[in-house]
C-alpha cells in the first residue's frame, strides 16, 4: 500500500523540518516543574486541573479552576465570550503557564505542561483557526501528525536512515487508516487549501487522531460549519472516542452541538467555573442561566443581534 503512494520527496522534508524543533526541545524541559503523582488505580482522571489561576496584567482570565476529566469522556467547556475557555485549553496544552495551580496528566503533575512533549504525553489538539499546510495534500497533512511521535529525528529523516524510512512508511500507513475512517479517501491527494472549510476542519481532526492521542483537545471544531457539517463532525468525534477510546475535551460555541455530544459540560464565567455536570443538569443550573441571561440582556441593550456564543447560549439556557 505504501509503495503505491510514491515518494513524498521535498513535501515530507518540509513537514519534518517544521516539527523538528519541538522534538529536540524535549531534552531541555525543566525537571523541577514535573512531579510524579501518587497513582490512584482505577480512579486517576485522564486529565485534572487543580486550582488553576492565570492573569494577564490586571485581567484575571482564570481563577481557581478545578477540572477532572475521566478517561474516554467527551467533556465540553463552555462560557460567554471572554469567560476563559481559550486560556484553559492553552494551559492544558502548555502554551500558557498558570500563575497558580497544577495540571495532572498521565500520572505526572506539572506547574506548566511542557508543550514540546505534548505528543509524548499523549495529547493532540486542533486549533480555532486552521493550522494546516494549505499547499500539501490531505495525506501529507495527516502524516505530519505522526512526526512528533517519531524517534529518528530530522537528520535521520533527511538522510533517509533505516529507522526514519520505517517511521515514514508507518506514518503513511496510519494516515491512510485515519483518512479512511474519517471518509476523506476521495480527497486524499488534493491540496488541503482547495477543500471546502468543513472538510479542512475534518483534515485537522485526522491529523490530530493519527498521533493516536489519549487526550484530544478540540478548539471550536465546528466553527464556521454548516448544520450538516456540524452533524457529521459530531458523529466523527463520537466515532473516534468509540474506536480509539480517546478522551475528548472541547470548546464549542454552538450549545446545541455541545449538549448533544458531551457526557459532561463545565461552564466558565469571568474565569471561574460556575457549573460542571451532565448537559441536562447544566442547562437547568440557575447560575448558568443567570450568567447567560445577564449577557443576553446586555446584548439587547446594545442592540447586538450577532448569532454568537452568547446568544446561542442564552437560547440554550
Ligand atoms: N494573551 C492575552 N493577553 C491579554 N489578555 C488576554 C489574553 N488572552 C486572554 N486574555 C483575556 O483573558 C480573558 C479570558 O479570555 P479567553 O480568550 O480565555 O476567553 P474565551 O472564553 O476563550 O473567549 P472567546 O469565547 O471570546 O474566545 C479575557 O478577558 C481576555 O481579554
Amino acid at each position: 500500500m505504501i509503495e503505491a503512494l510514491g515518494p513524498l520527496g521535498m513535501q515530507w522534508e518540509m513537514v519534518v523540518a517544521g516539527a523538528a524543533f519541538g522534538v529536540a526541545a524535549d531534552d531541555f524541559a525543566s525537571p523541577a516543574a514535573e512531579v510524579p503523582t501518587a497513582a490512584a488505580p482505577g480512579g486517576e482522571p485522564a486529565l485534572a486541573l487543580d486550582g488553576i489561576s492565570l492573569a494577564f496584567g490586571g485581567v484575571a482570565a482564570l481563577t481557581g479552576v478545578d477540572l477532572a476529566v475521566q478517561p474516554g469522556e467527551i467533556r465540553a467547556v463552555i462560557g460567554p465570550n471572554g469567560a476563559g475557555k481559550s486560556s484553559l485549553i492553552n494551559v492544558i496544552s502548555g502554551i500558557y503557564r498558570p500563575d497558580r495551580g497544577r495540571v495532572r496528566l498521565g500520572g505526572r503533575s506539572f506547574a506548566a505542561v511542557p508543550t514540546e512533549r505534548l505528543a509524548r504525553l499523549g495529547i493532540a489538539r486542533t486549533f480555532q483557526n486552521l493550522a494546516l499546510f494549505p499547499g500539501l495534500s490531505v495525506r501529507d497533512n495527516v502524516a505530519a501528525g505522526r512526526v512528533a511521535a517519531g524517534r529518528s529525528g530530522v537528520v535521520g529523516q533527511v538522510l533517509g536512515l533505516p529507522r526514519a524510512r520505517r517511521e515514514r512508511a508507518d506514518a503513511l500507513e496510519r494516515s491512510l487508516g485515519v483518512i479512511e475512517f474519517l471518509h476523506l479517501d476521495g480527497v486524499r491527494g488534493r491540496p488541503v487549501g482547495t477543500l471546502p472549510y468543513g472538510l479542512q476542519k475534518r483534515v485537522e481532526l485526522a491529523r490530530a487522531l493519527v498521533a493516536e492521542p489519549r487526550i484530544l483537545l478540540l478548539d471550536e471544531p465546528m466553527a464556521g460549519m454548516t448544520a450538516t457539517e456540524k452533524r457529521e463532525m459530531s458523529g466523527f468525534v463520537r466515532a473516534a472516542r468509540e474506536r480509539f477510546g480517546t478522551t475528548v475535551i472541547l470548546i464549542e460555541h454552538d450549545i446545541g452541538v455541545v449538549m448533544g455530544l458531551s457526557d459532561r459540560v463545565a461552564v466558565l464565567d469571568h474565569g471561574r467555573k460556575i457549573a460542571d455536570g451532565t448537559p441536562d443538569a447544566v442547562r437547568a443550573d440557575p447560575a448558568v442561566i443567570d450568567a447567560y441571561l445577564g449577557v443576553a440582556h446586555q446584548d439587547d441593550e446594545e442592540g447586538d443581534t450577532r448569532d454568537d456564543a452568547r446568544n446561542d447560549a442564552g437560547r440554550a439556557a
